[in-house]
């Protein structure tokens, strides 16, 4: 998947501020992801989490202080489906994966039977359910080519099985040299260590 070297920076931080509605969400925010790190952004409803992971993924451009520099390919999957109704799972994860590379039809199928949507390739997407709009997205990751990952709250609408699924593939992505910013208001159940990034202290490691 990746060539970098575990401790290799994919991602820098420079004091990052920002401010929003009057209210200071976090100030002077420096910390590097390097590679092998599988990172967990921590804080309460409307702290400021996805905010960040926006500012991180190169999304919000303005109204925020500092700089990020991505020194690999990134992956960003929002907590909003970004599925379109009209189209197939497989056409849906065509599309979306169009920019990392090309992918076989096989290659797709695969994936999407990964994420338990084999027999659902060819229904039209706004027949599926949440959940199943969900797994389309996380079906991606199956396919990436990038080693930075930032993955905004992956667990929504997820099952067990599947919530279990995508742990184990996350570990794989960081073990294999990847890194994995994510939200998420689920405690991380994995041997791998978790590092938090707190709105307030930076990376804890
Ligand atoms: N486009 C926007 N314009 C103005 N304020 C916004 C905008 N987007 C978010 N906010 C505000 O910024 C704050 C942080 O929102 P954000 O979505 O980053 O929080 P969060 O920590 O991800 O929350 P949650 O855990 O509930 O998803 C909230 O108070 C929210 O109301």
């Amino acid at each position: 998947m990746t060539d970098a070297a575990p401790s290799a920076p994919l991602l820098t931080a420079e004091s990052l501020s920002l401010e929003r509605g009057g209210r200071q969400l976090f100030r002077d925010l420096s910390f590097v992801i390097e590679a092998g790190q599988l990172v967990q952004i921590e804080g309460a409803n409307g702290a400021g989490k996805t905010s960040l992971l926006r500012i991180l993924a190169g999304l919000s451009r303005y109204g925020f202080e500092g700089e990020v520099t991505r020194h690999a390919p990134m992956l960003y999957l929002g907590h909003q489906s970004g599925v379109k109704g009209m189209l197939t799972p497989r056409e849906n994860l065509a599309w979306h994966v169009s920019g990392e590379g090309t992918f076989s039809r096989g290659a797709i199928d695969e994936a999407l039977e990964k994420v338990g949507l084999f027999g659902y390739e060819d229904v039209p997407s706004n027949a599926l359910s949440a959940g199943q709009h969900r797994r389309v997205n996380l079906a991606r990751l199956y396919l990436s080519t990038s080693p930075l990952w930032l993955l905004d709250e992956p667990f929504t609408a997820i099952d067990v099985g599947g919530v279990a699924e995508l742990e184990a593939l996350k570990v794989a992505h960081v073990k294999s040299g990847g890194a994995i910013v994510l939200t998420s208001h689920q405690a991380l159940n994995t041997d791998h260590p978790v590092h938090r990034l707190s709105l307030t202290e930076g990376l804890l490691v």
